[in-house]
């Protein structure tokens, strides 16, 4: 009795992935929306699929807004992926970052038993970012107001954009000026570098994701939270040292003594993942620093750090409260970055491995340890999926009894999971940025009843945005 192209109105009770919201229509039907709206709005939509049990549809009105409905500050909302969320208060936001983990715990792992403690707020809700990552594409992606503007008369160029890639869009990025979520340094540094690619558009090129040719890749500017170092990273597919030389010169003019380092990384992947195989330094050190807790870190361009300064140090101290460390305990802390983990657990227990993949992590992770004298902590680089080697570190190291391990959002291999069991440590503290992956590994922890979670904390990362991430501790039964 449903028609394509019918339009039915639905309060919205639920969000999902991917822009898409729920609700069920007055005969119980449920009904998959797309588009922007919050949990309590009432919204028109406009159906495109007829299933049996549900209709998919797009949202074309909103007939009343949620008490929780507020105006986004961005000028880019809806069309960068970047801030989901900035239509929703805060408090909301953390309504929903609680109920994604424990969804996901309860419908993807099967965990029915443990309740997550409410969401960790975090102390700042814009301008929080450390870390900007810029993408170049030489077709910028157009508003529906600007596609029907003849090319000639363009605000912009059409085939050059500086900014973030538009959902799903590789090819194409919106052209920004203006982050909300970074700092004002970040924005006039993305504003500096726009206008001096522009300049040398013919020596420059942008890359080009169809054709794999051009130069310009992204830009990714970095600063220490604590202590205002400031990094410029410039990713090309080949070095111009001329080119990058007058930059380096243009960075400073700006930026004056705030620029700490500026490195052009080379880089000759097929993808938009802006790491660099070859690293060129044209200012300063080559790396910054910042401070989480009693200790100050150095962190390289390609090395990963987490990207909330202030917010960091509270999921470290959560890490530690959930990982109940003893002095006699030996600690694994897997997927370690720059040693930050580590150099908080080391003060804690009697000694800590850190295993890494990235080289210039695990070189940061060392210079980490030996600025700070902490001597228990031992890091190696390799590969988790690698089984056989970790076996041989840890009879070199010692059996663990706490691991604490932090993945990619991708989560753990399979491997890496079943080495874990292996290895069977009396508890595992799970850090997680994606609750899928935490509740699908957390289940294969569990479900030959070795391990039972016993707690999982979110904890608020991201603000506007719909990521959050979770500290889970597994105990082995
Ligand atoms: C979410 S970050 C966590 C870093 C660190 N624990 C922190 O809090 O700063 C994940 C880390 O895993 C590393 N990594 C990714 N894949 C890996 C693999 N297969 N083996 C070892 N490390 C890996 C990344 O380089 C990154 O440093």
């Amino acid at each position: 009795m449903y028609k394509k192209k019918q339009i039915v109105e639905v309060e919205i009770i639920d969000l999902g992935d991917k822009n898409q919201c729920f609700g069920r229509l007055d005969d119980g039907m449920s009904i998959f929306v797309q588009g922007t709206a919050a949990v309590d709005d009432v919204v028109k939509a406009e159906i495109f699929k007829i299933k049996k049990k549900f209709l998919a549809a797009r949202m074309c009105e909103l007939v009343k807004p949620s008490p929780h409905r507020i105006e986004p500050v961005c000028p880019y909302f809806g069309l960068c992926g970047g801030c989901k969320w900035q239509h929703m208060d805060y408090s909301e936001q953390l309504r929903l970052k609680r109920k994604q983990v424990q969804d996901a715990l309860e419908h993807l792992g099967g965990f029915k038993e443990v309740e997550c403690t409410p969401c960790i707020p975090a102390p700042e809700l814009f301008g929080y970012r450390n870390k900007m990552d810029f993408s170049f594409t030489d077709l910028r992606y157009l508003t529906s107001e600007e596609i029907d503007i003849p090319a000639d008369q363009q605000e912009k160029p059409l085939d050059f954009a500086l900014g973030f890639h538009a959902p799903g869009c590789y090819s194409k990025a919106i052209d920004i000026n203006h982050c909300d979520l970074s700092t004002e340094e970040m924005n006039s540094t993305l504003n500096a570098v726009r206008k001096f690619c522009l300049e040398h558009k013919n020596e420059l090129p942008i890359y080009s994701t169809r054709s794999h040719t051009g130069e310009l890749r992204n830009l990714v500017v970095r600063h220490g939270g604590h202590t205002g170092e400031f990094m410029v990273n410039l990713v090309t597919s080949t070095h111009n040292p001329p080119l990058m030389k007058k930059l380096s010169e243009k960075l400073q003019a700006v930026l004056g003594d705030r620029l700490t380092t500026f490195v052009n990384n080379i880089t000759s992947a097929k993808n938009t993942v802006a790491f660099g195989e070859k690293e060129y330094v044209l200012h300063g050190p080559g790396y910054i620093t910042d401070r989480l807790g009693d200790y100050t870190y150095r962190i390289s361009a390609n090395s990963f750090f987490q990207t909330n300064t202030a917010q960091a140090e509270k999921l470290y101290l959560q890490i530690l409260e959930s990982a109940q460390l003893k002095p006699s305990d030996i600690v694994y802390d897997l997927f370690c970055g720059t040693g930050s983990i580590t150099l908080f657990a080391s003060g804690h227990c009697q000694k800590v491995l850190g295993v890494e993949l990235v080289e210039s992590s695990v070189r940061d992770a060392r210079a980490n340890a030996k600025r700070h004298n902490v001597s228990n902590c031992e890091f190696i680089q390799l590969d988790l999926k690698d089984i056989k080697l970790i076996e041989q570190d840890m009879k070199d190291f010692g059996a663990p009894d706490v691991v604490i391990t932090d993945p990619p959002r991708a989560g753990m291999n399979p491997r890496a999971v079943k080495m874990l069991l292996v290895i069977a440590p009396p508890a595992i503290v799970y850090v997680s940025c994606n609750p899928a992956s935490l509740a699908r590994d957390g289940q294969m922890l569990c479900e030959n009843g070795q391990y039972k979670l016993v707690s999982c904390q979110p904890i608020d990362m991201f603000p506007q945005t719909n990521h959050v991430e979770s500290v889970a501790r597994f105990e082995r039964i």
